[in-house]
C-alpha cells in the first residue's frame, strides 16, 4: 500500500471525525436542554407529591395531575437517554469510525462506490451514509464475499454487485494505525493483531474480525433451531453477543432486548460478557444460570446445582445407564404420556385447611376436577377447578360478611384503616351506606382467608411431589434399566424431598409434570434463546426450556469436547436427537473448527490431549511453548508454584490457578494466601478481580485467563480418559502462557506418544 493512499485514507478519516466531533456538540446541546427540562418538570412533580393527601376531594384531582407529570416525566427521561445513547455511540465512533471499506460496482450505476463500515452508521447533514452500521445488509459481503460478484440480501431482494476492493483498517484515536487490501473473509494480519493485544478483564467485540462462519451464525434468520458445535476458542460465545445485536437490529421493530434470554454457565461469565452488546450500542437480553432459573421455579426447595453435582459424582459414581434414562427426550415423553392419561381419581389432591380446619376437602376438589369433560387438557381442568373454587371462596366470603364479628371489626376501624380497606374504590362512590358496609365486611374477610386464596391461586392443592413419586412408579423403563435400580431413584427422590431437597435430574420432570398438570410456567414473550455450553444440559432440560418459551427460537452452542458432565457426542448425532426432540422445523447446525484464544503453541497442545483433535484448526499466533512443572514432593510442588505465579504475575495482569474440583481450590488457596494476593472464586462470585485467582474448572466455564496454571495433572489425580474433557477445558482457557504442574509422576494424558516432548517445556526437580 503507498504511503501515497494512506494519507488519503487519512484525510478522509480527520474529515469524518471532524463532523462526528461537530455532531457531537450539537447532540451535547441538545442533552443539556433536555436534561434541563427534566429537571424542570421533577422539581415540578416532587412539589406536588407533598401537597395534601388527607382530603378526599384534592386527592383525586393531585392524583390525575401526577398521573399526566408522570408520563411527562417518562417521555423525557426516556428522549434524554436516546440522545444519551447517541452520545455515546459518537464518542466510540470519533475513536475508530470505522474498520472495512468495500469498493463495489453496481450492474445500473457507471462508477464505483466506496462504502465505508463500522459499528454504527454515521450520515452526514446532506443524508450521506460515510459510515455503514456493519449490521446493514450491504456490509454482509464485507464479512461473506471475495473479490468478484457478490450478492446480498436486502429487504426489497437478493442483490447482485461486483465487489471491487475490499480494505481494513485498524484505527485508534483517529489515526489510522494499519491498513490492508484482502481478498480474504478479514484477513489473518487483523486477527494477529487483534488476538495478540486482547486481555482476560472483559469480553470484547469482534465486529472488525468476523470470520465466515461466525457471520453465518449471526446473521441466521431463518432457523428455529440453531446449533452451533464449535471447538473451545473459536468464538461461540462472542457469535451469540454478535448475533444478538444483529437480531436487534433486524428487527429493531419487533424485538426488544429482554425478549432474548441467555442461559449463561456462571454468574462470572455472565459479568465477564456484560460490555460486549453496550459496546455496539445496544442493551444486554436477560440472563440466568440453570441454577438460578430452577431455585426460582422451586420456591423452597434445594435444588442441586451442575456443581454440586459434578463434585457429589466424584465421590459417588452414579450408573450412566440410570442417569441417561433420566436426562432423555423419552423421560420427558413418559411424563406428558403420564399427564394426559390421568384422570381426577389419580391426582394426588389434597385439602384446603385454614386455622387447622379443612376449608375445601380434596374429595370436593376432586369432584369439581372430575365435572370437566375428559377431552380438556390437564392444565385447562386445573384452572377451570381453581376458578370453580375461587367462586366457591367469593360465596364463603359473602356469607361469612354478615357475620357478628365482621360488624364488630367496621366499628373499630380507624379512620385510615377504614380508607384503606377501600382501596381504589373511594368514598361516594357507593349509592348507599350499605353497600359501603358490605363491600367493606367482603374485604375483611377475604384479608383473613388470605390463605385460602392463595392456595387456589397457586395450586396448592394438588400434591405434585406425591404425583412424581405415583409418576416414577409407573414409568416404562428402557431394557437397560432395572426395577430396583429404579426403587433406588424413588427412594432417594422420596428422602430428598422430605429434606427440601431436589436432585438435578428430577428437576425438568418435575417442571413439566407440574406445567402440564397445573398449567403456567411458560413465558411467551421470549423470542430468542440462547443456551452457551450446551454439552452441559440434557436433552430433558432442553426440552423442558422449550416448553418454557415455546414462542422463542433457540440457538444453542456448545463443544461436546468440554463435556464436564457427561459423554461426549457428535455434532450430527446431537443436531438428529435435538431436532427430533424439540420438534424443530427449520434447524441448522455449523461446526466452528478454528481456535482463536490461544496461542498455537497452546492450541497444538490443548488438541493433542483429545481423541479426534486433528479436527480443531489452530490459529497460527506465536507464543511459548506450554510448560510442564514436575514435582515429586507438596512442599516442592508449592514452592515451584509460587515461582512460577511469581515470574507470571511479571508479564500478566490475571493468572488464574485452575483446580479439578472445591477442595483442591480450597487447598491450594490455603497453602498460598499468605504470600500472594490470592482470590477464591466460588459459585456465588460475579465478578472477576486481577492478580491470582484460583477457582475449579466448571467455574472457569466460558472464561479465559492470560496464563493458566493448571493445578496437579499428576497421574493420580488425571487416571484415564475420563478426565479428557477436564484437562483439554483447563487448557484451551489460557490465552498467552499455560503451565502445568504435577505432583508425581504426570498424568498418562500428557505423557502420551500423541503429545511429542518437542511441544512442551519440562522442567522436572533436580535431585539433589
Ligand atoms: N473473529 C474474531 N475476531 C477476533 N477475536 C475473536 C474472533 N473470534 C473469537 N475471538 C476471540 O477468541 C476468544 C474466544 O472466543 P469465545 O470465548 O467466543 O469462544 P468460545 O467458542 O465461546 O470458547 P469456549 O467454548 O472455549 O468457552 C475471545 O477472546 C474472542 O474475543
Amino acid at each position: 500500500m503507498t504511503t501515497n493512499e494512506q494519507a488519503h485514507e487519512q484525510h478522509r478519516v480527520d474529515d469524518v471525525v471532524h463532523q462526528i466531533g461537530q455532531r457531537l456538540d450539537r447532540t451535547t446541546a441538545e442533552y443539556n436542554d433536555a436534561h434541563h427540562e427534566l429537571r424542570n418538570v421533577l422539581k415540578n412533580y416532587s412539589e406536588n407529591t407533598s401537597v395534601n393527601w388527607f382530603e378526599v376531594d384534592d386527592r383525586i384531582e393531585t392524583s390525575a395531575e401526577l398521573q399526566q407529570q408522570r408520563a411527562l416525566v417518562s417521555r423525557l427521561t426516556e428522549n434524554q437517554n436516546i440522545i444519551q445513547d447517541q452520545l455515546a455511540t459518537y464518542r466510540e465512533l470519533q475513536k475508530s469510525p470505522y474498520f472495512g471499506r468495500i469498493d463495489i460496482q453496481d450492474p445500473d450505476e457507471t462508477k464505483p462506490e466506496s462504502l465505508y463500515i463500522g459499528t454504527a452508521s454515521f450520515v452526514d447533514d446532506d443524508e450521506n451514509f460515510l459510515v455503514y452500521d456493519w449490521r446493514a445488509p450491504i456490509s454482509s459481503i464485507y464479512y461473506n464475499g471475495v473479490l468478484g460478484q457478490v450478492a446480498y440480501d436486502t429487504p426489497a431482494g437478493r442483490q447482485q454487485t461486483d465487489l471491487l476492493k475490499k480494505r481494513q483498517f485498524l484505527i485508534q484515536d483517529g489515526q489510522i494505525q494499519s491498513m490492508f487490501d484482502t481478498n480474504e473473509t478479514v484477513g489473518d494480519e487483523m486477527l494477529q493483531h487483534v488476538l495478540g493485544e486482547q486481555n482476560d478483564t472483559t469480553m470484547q467485540n469482534i465486529v472488525a474480525t468476523i470470520q465466515r462462519e461466525q457471520n453465518d451464525i449471526i446473521r441466521d434468520v431463518h432457523s428455529d433451531l440453531l446449533v452451533v458445535q464449535g471447538v473451545a476458542g473459536s468464538g461461540k460465545t462472542s457469535a451469540i453477543l454478535q448475533r444478538i445485536a444483529f437480531l436487534l437490529y433486524h428487527s429493531r421493530r419487533d424485538l426488544e432486548a429482554d425478549q432474548i434470554v441467555l442461559f449463561s454457565p456462571n454468574r462470572l461469565f455472565s459479568h465477564y460478557i456484560s460490555d460486549v452488546l453496550p459496546s455496539l450500542g445496544e442493551r444486554n437480553m436477560r440472563q440466568v444460570t440453570l441454577a438460578e432459573f430452577l431455585t426460582q421455579r422451586f420456591q423452597g426447595l434445594n435444588v442441586q446445582t451442575q456443581f454440586d453435582r459434578y463434585e457429589s459424582d466424584q465421590q459417588h459414581p452414579v450408573n450412566q445407564a440410570v442417569r441417561n434414562f433420566q436426562e432423555s427426550a423419552a423421560m420427558m415423553t413418559a411424563v406428558a404420556d403420564y399427564c394426559t392419561h390421568q384422570t381426577a381419581t389419580d391426582l394426588k389432591f389434597t385439602d384446603i385447611r385454614f386455622k387447622g380446619r379443612v376449608f375445601f376437602g380434596h374429595q370436593e376438589i376432586q369432584d369439581i376436577y372430575d365435572s370437566f369433560p375428559t377431552t380438556f387438557p390437564a392444565a385447562e381442568r386445573f384452572l377451570k377447578t381453581k376458578n370453580a373454587l375461587e367462586k366457591r371462596l367469593r360465596q364463603r366470603i359473602a356469607e361469612e360478611a354478615k357475620a357478628d364479628w365482621v360488624r364488630d371489626t367496621i366499628d373499630q376501624l380507624s379512620d385510615e384503616d377504614y380508607h384503606n380497606l377501600l382501596g381504589s374504590k373511594h368514598l361516594g362512590q357507593f349509592e348507599q351506606l350499605d353497600d359501603e358496609i358490605d363491600f367493606l365486611a367482603r374485604q375483611i374477610v377475604r384479608r383473613r382467608l388470605r390463605q385460602v386464596d392463595d392456595a387456589i391461586y397457586n395450586g396448592y392443592f394438588l400434591d405434585v411431589y406425591s404425583q412424581y413419586t405415583a409418576f416414577l412408579k409407573q414409568c416404562p423403563l428402557p431394557e437397560n434399566v432395572t426395577t430396583d435400580q429404579w426403587q433406588a431413584i424413588i427412594d432417594r427422590y422420596q428422602h430428598d424431598i422430605e429434606f427440601h431437597k431436589l436432585a438435578l435430574t428430577d428437576a425438568a420432570p418435575l417442571l413439566y409434570m407440574r406445567d402440564l398438570l397445573i398449567g403456567g410456567g411458560q413465558n411467551h414473550q421470549m423470542q430468542h434463546l440462547f443456551v452457551d455450553e450446551m454439552q452441559d444440559y440434557s436433552i430433558a432440560q432442553l426440552v423442558y426450556l422449550q416448553h418454557a418459551f415455546p414462542r422463542a427460537k433457540l440457538t444453542l452452542l456448545g463443544d461436546s469436547e468440554q463435556a464436564l458432565f457427561k459423554a461426549v457426542e457428535s455434532p450430527e448425532d446431537l443436531l438428529k436427537n435435538l431436532g427430533v426432540a424439540l420438534h424443530a422445523k427449520k434447524s441448522r447446525l455449523i461446526t466452528l473448527r478454528r481456535s482463536y484464544r490461544s496461542t498455537l503453541p497452546i492450541t497444538t497442545f490443548a488438541k493433542a490431549l483429545l481423541p479426534d483433535g486433528d479436527k480443531i484448526e489452530a490459529f497460527n499466533r506465536d507464543g511459548d511453548l506450554p510448560k510442564v512443572v514436575i514435582r515429586y514432593d507438596t512442599a516442592s510442588a508449592f514452592k515451584a508454584l509460587a515461582h512460577e505465579l511469581r515470574s507470571e504475575l511479571a508479564t500478566n495482569g490475571t493468572v488464574a490457578i485452575l483446580t479439578k474440583n472445591t477442595a483442591e481450590a480450597k487447598y491450594v488457596y490455603q497453602e498460598l494466601h499468605m504470600d500472594f494476593d490470592l482470590t477464591r472464586l466460588t459459585d456465588t462470585d460475579r465478578t472477576l478481580p486481577t492478580g491470582v485467582v484460583v477457582l475449579p474448572i466448571y467455574l472457569a466455564k466460558g472464561l479465559e485467563f492470560d496464563s493458566v496454571i493448571a493445578y496437579n495433572v499428576s497421574a493420580e489425580n488425571y487416571p484415564d480418559q475420563q478426565f479428557t474433557g477436564t484437562l483439554y477445558t483447563i487448557a484451551s482457557r489460557a490465552m498467552h502462557h499455560l503451565t502445568l504442574l504435577s505432583i508425581g509422576p504426570v498424568s498418562p494424558l500428557i505423557a502420551s506418544e500423541k503429545i511429542p516432548q518437542s511441544d512442551l517445556r519440562i522442567e522436572h526437580e533436580l535431585s539433589n
